[in-house]
């Protein structure tokens, strides 16, 4: 049986389109939490009326560990798993905890995506769906539970992913910024959805010299022998450091080409560039989706088993827990 939800997105057209989910990602730090307040403030209001309030972005919030969330969520991870209870019960540290809480929550994800069809339905969710993720990224992108939440909005709306790049740390060492495009091409090749990256923190400095080292292999070599040079990178180190670092440059060539074209650079605290940023997901929900459904149809069949299992594993833990009267939830 053809999955309903696939037919969302087969069925958009331009005069009624899907909404679209906006996954953000990125190391911790890099500014995400910052960049849904601001997003979600620029879905309020039209350019050219300030009077007159739009129906905001619909946001959720995946980040078990957050204290404060200055946007407005409509969902909220915390509001079912209590990561604290979830550390100190299960005896677990940070990164365990946010694991076993992404898996109690992915065990009733379905109920969320539930909500989101029935809004959708109704006309009641915006053009825009945003999705805060934990900072410790590979808690949610390398876990079974990540994917199957992941998974479960890119096969009920058209998504794309944001991968969130601290600039400001990439202009002090181009090796910051190799690693965060090896994150970026790393999670691309894992989730297969269309991917936008997002240089923040551009009021402090901008993000062209990026842009630069993603379109002209010179200019990155030139960027990591200046840094050798002044002793401010790598303090000198090997040539296999090095030279490993210029092969690099050359293997993500294609990668660059590909999503130099979906790079936009914003200032998640001033608001600056945030106009480009929505041209930037709307072209990429519109120009590369199609290419994914055929393959998410088989990840949608894959997601299943996996979350058959996943509530079958977490039933038995939680079985324990009540009959030692211990539930986070
Ligand atoms: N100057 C400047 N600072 C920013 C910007 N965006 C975020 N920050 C700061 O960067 C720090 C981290 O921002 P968060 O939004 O908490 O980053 P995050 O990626 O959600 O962090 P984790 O949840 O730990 O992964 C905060 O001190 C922010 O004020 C920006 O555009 N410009």
């Amino acid at each position: 049986m053809e999955p309903p939800v696939i037919k969302r997105i087969e069925d958009q057209t331009e005069e009624s389109p899907a909404p679209v989910c906006v996954l953000i990602v990125g190391m911790a730090g890099s500014g995400k939490t910052t960049l849904m307040k601001q997003l979600q403030e620029s879905t309020m209001h039209d350019d050219d009326d300030d009077e007159e309030e739009n129906m905001p972005a619909y946001c959720i919030n995946l980040d078990p560990a957050c204290l404060d969330v200055p946007y407005s969520p409509s969902i909220d991870i915390r509001d079912t798993v209590d990561y604290k209870q979830v550390m100190s019960q299960h005896h677990l540290g940070p990164n365990g905890a946010i694991m076993t809480s992404l898996n109690l929550y992915a065990t009733k994800f379905d109920q969320v995506i539930n909500i989101l069809e029935q809004r959708a339905d109704e006309n009641k969710l915006s053009e825009f769906l945003l999705v805060d993720t934990p900072g410790q990224i590979e808690a949610f992108t390398w876990s079974a539970s990540g994917a199957i939440l992941s998974e479960s909005l890119a096969s009920t709306f058209p998504t794309v992913m944001v991968f969130v790049v601290d600039t400001v740390r990439c202009a002090s060492s181009p090796n910051t910024f190799m690693s965060n495009m090896l994150y970026a091409c790393s999670m691309y090749y894992r989730t297969r959805l269309p991917l936008v990256i997002c240089f923040n923190k551009t009021d402090v400095v901008s993000h062209e010299f990026c842009m630069e080292w993603m379109k002209d292999f010179e200019a990155f070599q030139d960027a990591l022998d200046n840094a050798r040079n002044e002793g401010s990178n790598n303090g000198g180190e090997s040539g296999f450091y090095d030279s490993l670092t210029r092969s690099l440059s050359l293997v993500l060539d294609e990668f660059y080409t590909e999503f130099s074209k979906n790079a936009v650079g914003v200032s998640a605290v001033t608001g600056d560039g945030i106009d480009d940023f929505w041209k930037v997901i709307k072209n990429a929900a519109n120009t590369d989706f199609s290419e994914y459904i055929e393959d998410l149809k088989h990840r949608i069949e894959e997601q299943d088993a996996k979350r058959k299992a996943m509530a079958r594993v977490q039933a038995r833990k939680l079985q324990r827990d009540v009959d030692n009267d211990n539930s986070p939830y």
